[in-house]
C-alpha cells in the first residue's frame, strides 16, 4: 500500500482529485467506484469545481440503506446527487436500490452491474470499526453484494446524520469485499482521530476478516490518503 500523509481533509481531497485526473488523462478510466460518508466530500468538491467530463463514464456506488427511497435525504442516492451527480452528469450512475424488498434479487442485480462495469478506480472511506462499504467485521473476503445487518457501532456512528438513532436503518445492501478488490486501483481516504485505530489495523495489523479493510493488503494498487490525526499511530 502506498501511504500519502496530508494536513487535513481539504488537502486529502486535492490529492485524491489529482490521482483521478491523471488516470483519466490516460483515457483508460470508464467506471468510477464511489463512496458516501463525510470523508469523500472534499474530493467531490474538487471534482465538481474541475473541468473533468464524466458524460462518457459510469459510476458504481458501494452501498445503500435498505428501506430508503432515493428521494429520502438520508439515502446514499440523495447524498450522491447533492454532492456530485447534480453538478457532474455521468452516462449512468448505479447504486443498489434500497426500496427493493427481495434482497437476494437486488444483490444479484447489483453483482451483474458490477460485472458489466469493471471498476477502474474505487474510492473508499472507512468505518471506525474498519468497515468498507457496509462490510462489517467478520464479513468474508470472498463476499459479493449482500444484505448486511449493521452493527451497533456503525448505527451509532452514522446516527449523527439522522434526527435520532432509531431512524438509522438496520440493514443495507453493500458491494462485497471480493468485488471491491477487483477494482484496478483503490484510493482509501481517512481523516480524524476516530479513524486512527482502524487505519493502524488496516495497514500494520494482520490481514483478518475482523478488520474488513485489512483485505486491501492483498491488492497491488492501493493508495491510502490519511491526515495527521488518522495516521497518528502509524510507524
Ligand atoms: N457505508 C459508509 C462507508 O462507506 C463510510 O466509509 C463510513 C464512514 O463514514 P464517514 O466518512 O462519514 O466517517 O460510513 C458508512 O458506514
Amino acid at each position: 500500500m502506498k501511504i500519502i500523509k496530508v494536513k487535513d481533509s481539504v488537502e486529502g481531497g486535492k490529492k485524491a482529485f489529482e490521482i483521478i485526473k491523471e488516470e483519466m488523462a490516460t483515457g483508460n478510466v470508464k467506471t468510477l467506484g464511489l463512496a458516501t460518508g463525510s470523508t469523500p466530500e472534499t474530493l467531490y468538491k474538487e471534482l465538481v469545481a474541475s473541468d473533468l467530463d464524466f458524460t462518457n463514464m459510469n459510476s458504481v456506488n458501494l452501498d445503500e440503506y435498505v428501506g430508503l427511497e432515493s428521494t429520502n435525504d438520508q439515502s446514499y442516492h440523495y447524498f450522491m446527487k447533492k454532492h456530485l451527480f447534480n453538478e457532474k452528469p455521468f452516462n449512468h450512475n448505479y447504486l443498489p436500490d434500497g426500496t427493493v424488498t427481495d434482497g437476494k434479487k437486488e444483490c444479484e442485480r447489483y453483482d451483474q452491474i458490477i460485472a458489466e462495469n469493471p471498476i477502474d478506480i474505487q474510492i473508499l472511506g472507512i468505518g471506525e470499526n474498519g468497515h468498507i462499504g457496509f462490510n462489517e467485521p467478520g464479513a468474508s473476503f470472498e463476499g459479493t453484494t449482500s444484505e448486511v445487518e449493521l452493527t451497533e457501532s456503525t448505527i451509532e456512528a452514522n446516527s449523527r446524520n439522522f434526527a435520532k438513532k432509531e431512524d438509522v436503518p438496520t440493514h443495507a445492501y453493500s458491494m462485497g469485499i471480493k468485488s471491491i478488490l477487483q477494482a484496478k486501483k483503490i484510493i482509501l481516504l481517512a481523516y480524524g482521530p476516530k479513524k486512527a485505530e482502524a487505519i493502524l489495523n488496516t495497514i500494520e495489523g494482520p490481514m483478518t476478516e475482523a478488520v474488513p479493510a485489512s483485505a486491501l493488503q492483498s491488492h497491488s494498487d492501493v493508495i491510502v490518503i490519511v491526515d495527521e490525526a488518522a495516521a497518528k499511530d502509524l510507524k
